[in-house]
């Protein structure tokens, strides 16, 4: 579905994007994750067609960018929402302009508004909506018309746990539906519970790509067990099985239990250390 091979772009001395190369299948979710100034952003635009690379081409379906602007959506980075229009006057502007007209346009905007649960605040002016009901609103906008390709940039950033699950739901539902989507984010969380596969970029290119449990395949999490005066604090690959095998043991009563899964910055820093090796 998506086809992007060794993308450059350089900003006088900052080179944003240094051989990225990335594709998405339909149907596919890839949690698109790394470090602030990995080039995230920066290929997102791209991808989207805002953006020229240098050199290295994005492919939209055989297409490019330019081609196929009406099946994309987008929701950017940061809240770009016309702050005198109503949330229903913006899933109007953007279905319209995507060619939906009258029934299909209500459809699709009620269905839109019970997923995301916009129905309270549909009609109010978005520049008097709090943040979370921005991003519900903003991607909406990026969904009303039923792309092929969902580019979502960090849309749960500032969101409350329930806007954030309304949003993952949406999202899942159209993977499943065949859409390929792209989700940057900086919760691995988000990208397990969307059953994605992740590609980390780091210094404008990608340096790993695979399913969560490949990546994470290894890396050792934390438990730290506290009863009485005594604490018991290891790290192991396998945390669950350390903290039952601790309890199995632990004479006194047990106060406190932590239990840490690896990370995404785990995954970062393991990935720093085998590329400096
Ligand atoms: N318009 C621009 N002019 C100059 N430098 C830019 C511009 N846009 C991005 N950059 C630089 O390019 C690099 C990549 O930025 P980008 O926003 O793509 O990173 P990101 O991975 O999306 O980061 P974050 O997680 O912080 O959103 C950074 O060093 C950034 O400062």
């Amino acid at each position: 579905m998506l086809e992007a091979t060794e993308l450059t772009k350089q900003y006088d001395e900052v080179r944003a994007l240094d051989g990225f190369s990335l594709s998405v299948a339909a149907g596919e979710i890839v949690g698109l994750v790394g470090h602030n100034g990995a080039g995230k952003t920066t290929f997102v635009e791209m991808v989207s067609g805002l953006l020229k690379p240098d050199s290295g081409t994005v492919l939209i379906a055989g297409r490019s960018p330019a081609e196929t602007r009406g099946e994309i959506g987008i929701s950017p980075q940061h809240i770009a929402l016309y702050r005198p229009l109503s949330v229903r006057e913006h899933l109007k502007l953007y279905g319209g302009i995507a060619g939906l007209r009258k029934a299909a346009l209500a459809d699709a905007i009620e269905e839109l508004a019970v997923a995301l649960q916009l129905t309270d605040f549909l009609d109010r002016r978005a520049g008097l909506l709090s943040g979370g009901q921005q991003r519900r609103a903003q991607a909406a906008t990026a969904l009303i018309h039923r792309p092929s390709l969902l580019l979502l940039d960090e849309p749960t950033a500032g969101a409350d746990p329930e806007t954030r699950a309304a949003l993952l739901d949406v999202v899942k539902q159209r993977a499943a539906e065949g859409t390929a989507v792209i989700y940057t984010t900086h919760y691995l969380s988000e990208l397990m519970d969307l059953q994605a596969t992740i590609a980390v970029a780091a210094k404008g290119k990608i340096i790993a790509r695979g399913t969560s449990a490949e990546l994470l395949d290894g890396l050792p999490g934390e438990v730290r067990v506290t009863a009485a005066d005594e604490e018991v604090h290891v790290s192991s690959q396998d945390p669950t099985g350390a903290l039952l095998e601790i309890l199995r043991t632990v004479r006194r009563p047990v106060e406190s239990v932590e239990l840490r899964h690896p990370s995404l910055d785990d995954l970062y820093h393991s990935l720093a250390v085998s590329h400096v090796n």
